[in-house]
């Protein structure tokens, strides 16, 4: 995949997943901006996401979130990670796909597991009741879907996975 200045990867998976540290760390080796959505959030709310989402609910996340990836509009070549709950708006995963690749990274739900536990102080938006492997098994078609490209991660050093992540990038398949 060869990326031009007018092209910007979004990043989707799971919460754990590593949207916003590899994400950071791949920009950076593109020589690209980075924009985090739940940053983007944070910063439009002035609240962190989990008030946020204990004060207005879950609703009013959403349709924030779908409104942060709408209102994206990259003036420079950008990189960006969004939350993984994004994929709920068909209206913005629609506007982001048009923004560039949608980079799907594809990392187990055990690997998941142990990184955010269950994911009960995360603030996590979630259809149907569960816990981490609910929402795994709920949210990984709509990943899959969405997704120009794949990218299976196990665990391993984050900075060798960001430099796999901006060689497929950056490189004529
Ligand atoms: N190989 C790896 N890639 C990405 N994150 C990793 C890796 N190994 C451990 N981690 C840790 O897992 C967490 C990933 O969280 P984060 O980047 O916030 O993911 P997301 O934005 O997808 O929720 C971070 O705490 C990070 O330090
Ligand atoms: O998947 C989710 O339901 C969420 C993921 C979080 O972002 P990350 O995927 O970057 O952790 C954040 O947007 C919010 O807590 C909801
Ligand atoms: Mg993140």
């Amino acid at each position: 995949m060869i990326l031009d200045a007018n092209s910007h990867p979004i990043f989707i998976g799971m919460p754990g997943s590593g949207k916003s540290t590899l994400g950071r760390a791949v920009a950076k080796r593109l020589g690209r901006a980075f924009i985090d959505t739940d940053e983007r959030m944070e910063s439009t709310t002035g609240l962190s996401l989990q008030t946020y989402m204990d004060t207005h609910g879950p609703a009013a996340f959403a349709r924030l979130e779908s409104a942060t990836g709408l209102g994206l509009s990259p003036s420079e070549p950008t990189l960006v990670a969004t939350g993984g709950s994004m994929i709920y708006s068909d209206e913005a995963m629609a506007h982001l796909a048009r923004l560039g690749p949608v980079v799907f990274l594809d990392v187990p739900l055990e690997i998941l597991q142990a990184r955010v536990g269950c994911g009960s102080d995360r603030g996590l938006l979630q259809r149907q009741s569960g816990g981490l492997s609910a929402l795994w098994e709920e949210r990984r078609p709509f990943y899959l879907r969405h997704a120009d490209l794949i990218v299976p991660l196990e665990e391993g050093d984050p900075n060798a996975q960001a430099e796999h992540i901006a060689r497929l990038l950056s490189t004529r398949e």
